[in-house]
């Protein structure tokens, strides 16, 4: 079988495929608000003779539903009011691959859009392409890379989930960051995951270890951005399915534990349409002035779009200092204890977000670094000089500390709604109001620790 970059199946190829009897399944899936992929086991023949040309339908609650899918309050576009009616997911036949962890299966990514064929304003795919659009309207296309940490644990998903998450073993005892054999022990895993993502047509550059007991990092090369999110959720939900398989979990949350947390580092650069870099010049540390003016947006905006990189409860927790999770708004070249860290030389010169954390939604997050860079060029902000040393012992602006407060940032946002519209910063402020609510109505065991005997 042909393969197309470097795995990725075209139309006519699976038609062959199916033919020949080798795939029998097409999974036509899209992402929702908490960056889940969400659709149907399709019969390949469905697919061809049906869905690819006429597209298929979901209910529109998958963008109004909290995690454990409760149909919720407060979203405009779907609700009890309006019937919770169908939306359209189009197939994007360009995303189309295989599942190699899967048996005779193939899978392909959906655009939302609305009957009458106008995009689904909230979906984050939609989301980012609207962000994508207003970079190529200048002539330029992003290049992204997002780099998911994961915490593996012997234990399976359902034991995990039997037991309430106590007492759970990490696949390694101690800190494995950098270590070969850390690695080897996990090895059957990560092979799996990563050999699985090859097949399906990413491009895996290494694996290593991290700091938490059992934490582990696979790294893919990167590419334009909508792809890099493309796979990015197809990476997630794989790499839970092989670890399943093989009877162990592992987890993407931010803060699984009270040791290092989990991060997704997005790093992000600019190519006009001729293939140059945009972001890299004569300037200062390398940059040009729309590299300059592009990082100024992103500190001017961080706050503000703090909800798009750390949408729960959880994610708050990351940002401690000396965990390598920023707590200081603040640019520095290779500086590690910043939130923007500028990193490569010459063309592969980029800038890194350090705030999200694995649990973001990255069509969110990428989309927002896009709109902020947008906003410090039409803008022509003015680019401070690089933190040098320790931004946790400064006395820098920080990253909101709560959800409660990403959330005020993000509603009281005039940045936010120019970029992206009232229909969008509503939806997702009712989505973090949701996520609040829900845990102010819960009784943590924390809680009850602390105060079931002794107060
Ligand atoms: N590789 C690193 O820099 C560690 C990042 C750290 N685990 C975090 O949550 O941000």
């Amino acid at each position: 079988m042909r393969l197309l970059r470097g795995g990725r199946v075209d139309i006519g190829e699976l038609r062959d495929e199916v033919a020949a009897g080798r795939i029998d399944t097409v999974l036509l899936a899209v992402t929702d608000m908490q960056g889940r992929l969400q659709g149907k086991r399709l019969s390949a023949r469905y697919f061809l003779e049906e869905v690819l040309h006429h597209a298929a339908e979901g209910c529109s609650y998958l963008l109004a539903v909290d995690v454990d899918m409760n149909t919720v309050d407060g979203y405009a576009m779907s609700s009890w009011d309006n019937g919770y009616g169908d939306f359209v997911m189009r197939p994007d036949p360009a995303t189309l691959h295989r599942v190699p962890w899967q048996e005779g299966t193939a899978l392909l990514l959906a655009d939302l859009v609305w009957q009458d064929g106008s995009d689904v304003a909230a979906s984050p795919r939609q989301i980012l392409r609207r962000q994508l659009g207003r970079l190529a309207a200048r002539g330029w296309e992003a290049f992204a890379g997002t780099e998911l940490e994961f915490v593996v644990f012997t234990d399976t998903y359902e034991d995990a989930w039997r037991r309430g998450y106590r007492d759970l073993t990490p696949a390694n005892l101690y800190n494995v960051d950098y270590s070969m054999l850390g690695t080897a022990r996990v090895e059957p895993l990560l092979r799996a995951v990563r050999l699985g993502m090859e097949g399906a047509g990413m491009y895996v550059e290494s694996a290593k270890g991290e700091c938490n007991p059992g934490q582990h990092e696979i790294a893919f090369r990167y590419t334009d951005a909508l792809t890099t999110c493309d796979n990015h959720t197809i990476y997630k939900n794989g790499a839970k399915e092989i670890a399943a398989r093989q009877g162990m979990s592992l987890t993407f949350m931010a803060k699984p534990n009270s040791r290092e947390g989990n991060s997704c580092h997005i790093h992000l650069s600019l190519r006009d349409d001729g293939g140059e870099p945009v972001m890299a010049g004569s300037g200062p540390h390398g940059l040009s002035e729309t590299g300059r003016r592009f990082i100024a947006g992103q500190l001017a905006c961080l706050r503000e779009f703090t909800l798009l990189y750390a949408p729960n409860i959880n994610s708050y927790k990351r940002y401690a200092p000396g965990s390598f999770a920023p707590t200081a708004v603040r640019w520095g070249v290779d500086n590690r204890t910043c939130a923007l860290r500028l990193v490569g030389h010459g063309p592969s010169l980029r800038i890194e977000n350090r705030v999200p954390g694995g649990d973001v939604n990255p069509y969110l997050a990428v989309a927002a670094m896009v709109a902020a860079g947008l906003h410090g060029i039409e803008n022509g902000l003015e680019l401070p000089e690089p933190f040098e040393g320790n931004a946790y012992a400064s006395d820098s602006p920080t990253v909101p500390r709560t959800l409660r407060d990403a959330l005020d940032l993000w509603e009281g946002s005039g940045l936010a709604r120019r970029a992206f519209g009232e229909e969008v910063v509503a939806h997702y402020a009712n989505a973090a109001r949701v996520e609040l609510a829900a845990f102010d109505a819960a009784v943590t065991d924390w809680e009850l620790r602390r105060g079931f005997e002794r107060m």
